[in-house]
């Protein structure tokens, strides 16, 4: 090669790394039809178009560099790859398209918005809805050595803070993992109503349990007594007591435990509060493993086809984080009930016939005055106190003057993004406090902020 032949594709790559780094997509991807050659060529300090559009936030670009095949995990002369450069650069919807293997994804139009996993989310048993309706299979489960129960007094969870079940967790408590000789008492009552909350996960069941089970499945159930039960159990657990809460105490088990914790206390809590048929008032009795409860009033209208009441209930509520129109600011409440100096967004009860976004626009209305534009929805998380579901969105204020509704709110505020950054990493200059981590309002807030997860 001359060195004119040279210094030409030096000059092109330039201009390709330079059309990267703004962001053109347009004259990007009309080089790479030229020359698919470019797409791992690199630059100064060996920075590739991946990096400088990852370095850039340019979100659409990374994509298209993504799906016509770059190699995602070479490195600069720092020895970043293009995940590392956006990770630091707070791009994290561009981290997590670069962390996954980008196929799947791309068959969905880009929102920006990637799943993110919440306290209380996360799956740990597979729920294995279909074995609801299979009594036999249930109750050979439920005489099973090797199954696990939960026990609930008033809805509070048994844990235990023993040394022994504290290898390998930052959790200080653990859920009681009692086996069948614990709760056999229990079990034989007739007023217990006990819920199937699914098997373990193939992965996390161990080797040695896998071959005591026939079908290799170890079944996990939840129960609830409203009188005491330590009296009548046999517990050998010296250190297991029932955990009062729900708030703030649920949070302090780990994440595997949260999850499970959201799906046996919300059931259960529908229990509790469901004793009678919601549609005519008489007795009912609990069948499909604890999802349903049938009504044995003949010619009850439940009986008829579908009926919701029969079926443990769900109740939407927006959570919302509202940006200031001049982008750099956002809109934080706090009710009366809050510790001091703590704000967090602002929340409401969704309402029959009414949409996501229009939820979030009258909630923000009743509360703090402010009127609000467009709404996107970010991430949710189930919230077992009842049964809530927390559907978490950003919207955008077309107004900024604050008129509070007292009887809820006590104060709301617009704070800067330092102001929430500063409270995020509880800086001494902090001037509120925010919701711990495992709340979804102070990941919209995180989110916002672009702030990466690790902090
Ligand atoms: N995970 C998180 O980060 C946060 C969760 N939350 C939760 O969000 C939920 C809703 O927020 P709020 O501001 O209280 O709602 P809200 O603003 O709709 O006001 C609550 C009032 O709405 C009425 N209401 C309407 N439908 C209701 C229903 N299905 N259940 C109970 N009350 C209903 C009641 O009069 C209640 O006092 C609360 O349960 C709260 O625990 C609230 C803030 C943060
Ligand atoms: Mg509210
Ligand atoms: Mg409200
Ligand atoms: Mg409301
Ligand atoms: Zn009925």
């Amino acid at each position: 090669m001359t060195s004119v032949q040279m210094s030409a594709t030096d000059e092109m790559v330039e201009g390709f790394l330079d059309h990267a780094s703004r962001g053109d997509l347009v004259r990007v991807s009309d080089m790479i039809c030229y020359s698919s050659k470019l797409l791992n060529e690199s630059g100064k300090q060996g920075w590739t178009a991946l990096m400088l559009a990852a370095r850039n936030g340019h979100f659409d670009l990374v994509k298209a560099l993504l799906s016509k095949g770059c190699n995602k995990d070479l490195k600069n002369k720092s020895g970043q790859t293009a995940h590392d450069i956006a990770k630091f650069w707070g791009h994290k919807h561009i981290a997590d398209l670069l962390v996954g293997d980008g196929k799947i994804r791309d068959i969905l139009p880009s929102t920006g918005v990637t799943e993110h996993e919440n306290y209380f989310s996360r799956e740990y048993l597979s729920r294995m809805s279909d074995k609801r309706t299979d009594s036999g299979w249930l109750s050979a489960k439920q005489s099973s050595p090797e199954t696990v129960f939960l026990l609930f007094h008033n809805l509070d969870p048994l844990v235990t803070s023993g040394p022994e079940h504290m290898n390998n967790s930052q959790a200080k408590l653990k859920l009681c993992r009692l086996k069948r000789d614990s709760v056999g008492v229990l079990l034989k009552k007739s007023d217990i109503v006990v819920v199937f909350l699914g098997v373990e996960k193939q992965e996390c069941s161990s080797l040695s349990s896998v071959s005591k089970e026939e079908d290799g499945l170890i079944a996990w159930f939840a129960l609830n007594v409203e009188e005491n039960p330590s009296e009548i159990l046999k517990i050998e657990d010296s250190h297991s007591f029932f955990l009062q809460g729900p708030m703030p105490t649920l949070l302090m088990l780990n994440e595997d435990e949260g999850g499970i914790i959201a799906q046996a206390r919300s059931v259960l809590a529908w229990h509790s509060r469901y004793s009678f048929c919601p549609t005519c008032g008489g007795k009912t009795k609990v069948a499909e493993g604890g999802y349903k409860r049938t009504c044995l009033t003949e010619g009850c209208k439940s009986l008829l086809g579908i009926h919701s009441t029969c079926y443990p209930r769900v109740d939407p509520v927006v959570i919302m984080l509202v940006i200031h129109p001049d982008g750099n600011q956002c809109l934080l409440g706090r009710k009366k009930t809050f510790p001091p100096g703590m704000f967090s967004c602002l929340a409401g009860f969704i309402e029959p016939g009414e949409t996501i976004e229009n939820a979030v626009r009258r909630e923000v209305m009743e509360e703090s005055g402010v009127t609000v534009g467009p709404v996107r929805y970010v991430s949710c998380q189930p919230w077992p106190m009842p049964s809530s579901l927390m559907i978490g969105c950003i919207s955008v204020a077309v107004s900024t003057d604050i008129k509070v509704d007292k009887d809820e709110i006590e104060e709301a505020r617009w704070f800067t993004r330092q102001q929430v950054i500063d409270a995020i990493v509880k800086s001494s200059k902090a001037v509120l406090t925010m919701p711990p981590r495992q709340a979804i309002a102070h990941y919209l807030v995180k989110h916002w902020t672009c702030l990466n997860s690790n902090l």
